[in-house]
Parts: structure tokens; sequence; C-alpha cells
């Protein structure tokens, strides 16, 4: 879907972006993490032309950016900022439909558009005539994101959308963010400096530094098979974490003990996380005799927290092996 091929943005005090190539899939999100500086900014940028390349070439379903005018390229490119970017003197709606104004869609259409997408991203209906001053930052930047989706934009650009908020307003909209269906259906390039948000939110995680890729690959890739030093040392602090929320107990299937007979009352799925599955598990101790068990292919097994570790530890030596 989205195509970078050794891309470079050269400023004259030096190199932003350094000879690099990627590719995301339809559907896929991919985080771009890094230092500060390594140039993810202005790698996004240039996806909607807001920043022009040096060298390379950027394609969009196989057609070059460069044969689009940069006004119709980003009616195709939703945007959300880290200070939602929000037009002070327009309302919520207004600012909303600044998209499908453009597209002069019908004002019924235009309406019930922001009607819905308050309503999906859990905003009340009464903020529509409101400024954005008026509301608190964890609304702004929901609007910022309604705007983004506003016009059905296949693609979505996200420069450290939730990066003004607070820690725990943080974390509930990224598990928002994960369960709102507009967002699975697209490609999604976003950046963050947060690690755990990029654990959370990627399907892939660009790894960057001083201007070129380090790595990229899934967060177990990233955890298991570090391509050098700077990719492990990065991951250090919050690693045991980490590793425990990127596993998830059909990667550690095999190394579960034996296979058991009927199911029981608590069946955790195959996508489970360790993390949660351990979460599950202790604030049940205490509860009664429950017995969890995974199912995968009709076969069930139990698991409880000693053969998880066990599990996670031979899961984590398989890579060195
Ligand atoms: N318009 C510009 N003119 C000159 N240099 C620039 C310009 N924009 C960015 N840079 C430089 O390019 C480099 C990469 O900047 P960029 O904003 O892409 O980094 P970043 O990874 O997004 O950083 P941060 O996480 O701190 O926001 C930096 O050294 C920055 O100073």
């Amino acid at each position: 879907m989205i195509r970078l091929q050794n891309v470079s943005k050269q400023y004259s005090n030096g190199k932003a972006v350094d000879d690099i190539s990627f590719f995301i899939k339809e559907g896929e999100t991919l985080v771009l993490l890094g230092t500060s500086g390594c140039g993810k900014t202005t790698t996004l940028r240039m996806i909607n032309r807001l920043t022009e390349p040096t060298q390379g070439d950027i394609t969009i379903n196989g057609q070059n950016i460069k044969t689009q005018s940069p006004e119709l390229l980003r009616r195709g490119i939703g945007y959300v900022l880290q200070h939602h970017g929000l037009f002070p003197h327009y309302t919520v709606a207004e600012n909303i439909s600044i998209v499908p104004n453009l597209l002069k869609w019908t004002k019924e259409k235009t309406t019930s558009r922001v009607n819905e997408l308050l309503e999906k991203l859990e905003l009340p209906l009464k903020v529509a005539n409101l400024y954005p001053a008026q509301l608190s930052g964890g609304q702004q930047q929901r609007v910022g994101l309604a705007r983004a989706l506003a016009a059905n934009a296949p693609v979505l650009l996200m420069d450290e959308p939730l990066g003004a908020l607070d820690p725990v307003t943080r974390a509930s909209i990224r598990k928002e963010f994960n369960t709102l269906d507009e967002l699975k259906r697209k490609t999604i390039l976003m950046v963050t400096h947060d690690v755990q948000e990029a654990f959370e939110l990627g399907d892939r995680i660009c790894l960057m530094n001083e201007g070129k890729i380090v790595q990229i690959g899934t967060a177990t890739e990233l955890l298991f098979k570090p391509s050098n030093d700077f990719v492990s040392t990065f991951f250090k602090e919050q690693r045991f974490q980490l590793e425990l929320e990127s596993i998830q107990l059909k990667d550690i299937w095999q190394l579960l003990p034996k296979t058991i007979e009927g199911t029981d009352e608590k069946v955790l799925s195959p996508e489970t996380t360790l993390w949660e599955a351990i979460d599950t598990i202790s604030q049940a101790t205490g509860l009664g005799a429950e017995r969890f068990v995974t199912t995968v292919n009709n076969q069930n097994k139990q698991v409880e927290t000693g053969s998880l570790m066990a599990a996670y530890t031979a899961y984590k030596n398989s890579f060195t092996a």
C-alpha cells in the first residue's frame, strides 16, 4: 500500500532521513520509534508531502505521490498531530467537517458522519457546538482523530497522537484505539517515542536512529531477534514487561504441559498475552479452584502461572539456542 524506496531528506545542517525503504501493507499499522531527532516526523511528513524528499520514491497503491497535487493527495490521507491541530475558531463539528466540506458532501451526510464519529469516539453529542478550548486535552485529541477519520481516508498518519496527554488518559485512549473498527481497516503510520505505545498499537515497529532504520519487525522479532546492540539496549528498561506483553498463549502452545481432556469454566483465548494471562490468574487466586484453560484446534491445555513462566523461559531460550 505505502512504499518508500531509498528515501532521504537533506537539510543544510545534515541528513534528517538517510536512505530508508519500507513497505506498509493494506490494513497494517507501522510504528516509527526511535531517539529524539532520528527523523520520525520528517519520514511521516514526506508521505503527505508536507516535506519533500531530497531523494527516493514514495508510492501509495503503486502511484508515485509526486504525480498528485499535495492538496488532492492529502484528502486521501488522514493526519493526526500531537497537539490536535484543531482550528480554535471552528466548533468541534466544523473542525470534523473540514474534509467532507472540501469533498462537497451534503449537509445531512456530513452531520450524520460527525454524530457517528462523536459516538464512536465516546464524545458527548453536545460537544459538537463547543470550541476546542472548551474541551479537555483527551477530548481534543479524540476530535483530532475524528477529523482525520471523517472522510474515510484509507491512510492515516499519526504524529505522537497521544503525546500531549497524561499517562492515564493516554493508556485509556490507547485501549480504545485498539478496539475501534474504523482504525482496523486503515493503513496507518504512527510516530511515537513511547515504547509501550509502539508495542500496543503497532503490527510492526520500525526502529530508527540518526536518520536510518536500525530494524523493522514485529514486537517479538525486535525483542528476541535484535539486529544489533542498539536494538537490545533500546528496550532494556522495560524488557521483561514488553516480552510478557508480546508473547501470546498460541506462541508458547507447544511448550505448555500436555493436552487435557474436557474444558473448564475459564477459557483463555490463544491470543491472550502472557501478561494478561498471568494478571487474570493472579486476580482469580483465592476466589476458588478455577482451572484456566487455553484451546488451540479444539485441544485444551491447562495454564497456571508456574507453567506459563516455564514456557516463557523455554521460548526465550529457543532464540539463543
Ligand atoms: N525544517 C528543518 N530544517 C532543518 N532541519 C530540520 C528541519 N526539520 C527537521 N530538521 C532536523 O532533522 C532531524 C530529524 O528531525 P525529526 O523532527 O524528523 O525527528 P524526530 O525523530 O521526529 O524527533 P522528535 O522525536 O524529537 O520529534 C533533526 O535533527 C532536526 O533538527
